[in-house]
């Protein structure tokens, strides 16, 4: 039973693969912005983004001092190590 389940898996992923639509691109997408949003919260600064699929665009900014601050440079470093991860 566990063969037959794992080939019908394999079959799906495959047929998957063909159709050019590879299941799990937008689940890895949010589960990088989901790990970026508990980072910016925890440093209470947090970025403007845009999703779409398995796109994220990112702009940092600092609201309070109306540009770029130490702070973006920080989140941007962690952004860097989550999206080579991922
Ligand atoms: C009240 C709250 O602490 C402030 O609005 C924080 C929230 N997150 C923030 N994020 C960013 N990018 N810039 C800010 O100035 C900022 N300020």
């Amino acid at each position: 039973m566990a063969a037959a389940l794992r080939v019908r898996g394999a079959t799906r992923r495959l047929l998957a693969a063909l159709r050019g639509s590879t299941p799990g691109l937008a689940a890895m997408a949010f589960g990088f912005m989901s790990r970026v949003a508990l980072q910016a919260e925890k440093m209470n600064h947090h970025p403007e983004w845009f999703n779409v699929y398995n796109k994220v665009q990112i702009t940092l900014t600092s609201h309070d001092s109306g540009g770029l601050t130490k702070r973006d440079v920080k989140l941007a470093k962690f952004i860097e190590k989550v999206a080579v991860s991922v």
